[in-house]
């Protein structure tokens, strides 16, 4: 899978965003002595990141995040979280709670093996399906889905991260179910930092890929999480473990087994 939106040569979301010694409206601001947070919003329809300050509207191209709204009905929304449920959820990080069918990873050294995964559960056949309708998603086969369950009792977040790019591939792509959350996007420079906030209603599934998945991080505020929210998050696999990568027969294994969507969690 090619990058794209990463080709864009100098690329920085600063120059985007307009932003230079000075803030965009050309005065020094008094955060300048310390750290400064420009807000944008997310806008689906154009693809722009905006901001409104002071009847001053801008905005700049934020290429890389597809939302699709509505993607999972009502009634799926009951069955999947009925069967997820039924499987235990293991705490994790920062008030999260986690499911995870997909091998077994270290990161930090680079070892993956398959471990206890079993595959993708029987209920994500169809969702997985679903997804190969979106052009964006054509030939995405994801070998691992990762559960997370976020609640405003615990705290639940997630800090500003960009997912590992050695394993996965090019595209993210994350369900959101029972409630709405913001997923704020961000990227420093030094003591400048650029926000934008994607709005991510209940029941639809957002891409993120190019710029979004590895330029800017991505992160769930705690103040984002208002009720109880569950998302399932779907990976595919990066260029060295597909055909002609380094460890080939692994990918193909690991593709095997997450396809017949036989799983239970890891
Ligand atoms: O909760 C989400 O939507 C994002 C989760 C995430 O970024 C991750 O698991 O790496
Ligand atoms: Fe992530």
């Amino acid at each position: 899978m090619p990058h794209p939106d990463r080709k864009a040569e100098g690329f920085s979301p600063f120059r985007r965003a307009g932003c230079s010694a000075k803030d965009l409206n050309g005065k020094r601001r008094a955060e300048d002595e310390g750290h400064s947070v420009l807000h944008f919003k997310y806008e689906p329809s154009s693809g722009l990141a905006v901001r409104n300050e002071g009847g001053v509207h801008e905005s700049f191209p934020f290429p890389g995040v597809l939302l699709w709204e509505n993607f999972i009905s009502e009634e799926e929304e009951r069955d999947l979280i009925n069967s997820m449920d039924q499987d235990a959820w293991k705490e994790s990080q920062s008030g999260r709670k986690k499911q995870d069918f997909g091998p077994k990873v270290n990161f930090k050294k680079q070892r993956v093996h398959v471990g206890t995964f079993s595959g993708l559960p029987a209920v994500s056949r169809k969702i997985v399906l679903r997804m190969s309708q979106e052009p964006l998603l054509q030939g995405f086969h994801p070998v691992e889905q990762c559960n997370l369950d976020y609640s405003p009792q615990r705290g639940s977040a997630i800090d500003p991260h960009l997912d590992d790019s050695w394993l996965w591939g090019e595209r993210l792509v994350t369900v959101n179910l029972l409630s709405d959350t913001v997923v704020t996007m961000s990227c420093d420079e030094g003591q400048r930092e650029v926000r934008v906030c994607v709005s991510f209603p209940r029941r639809s599934l957002l891409v993120l890929h190019g710029q979004a998945r590895h330029t800017w991080k991505h992160a769930i505020h705690r103040q984002d999480i208002r009720q109880r929210r569950v998302c399932s998050t779907f990976r595919e696999l990066s260029p060295a473990f597909l055909p002609e990568g380094a460890y080939e027969a692994l990918g193909s294994q690991l593709l095997d087994m997450a396809l017949a969507f036989q799983g239970s969690p890891v």
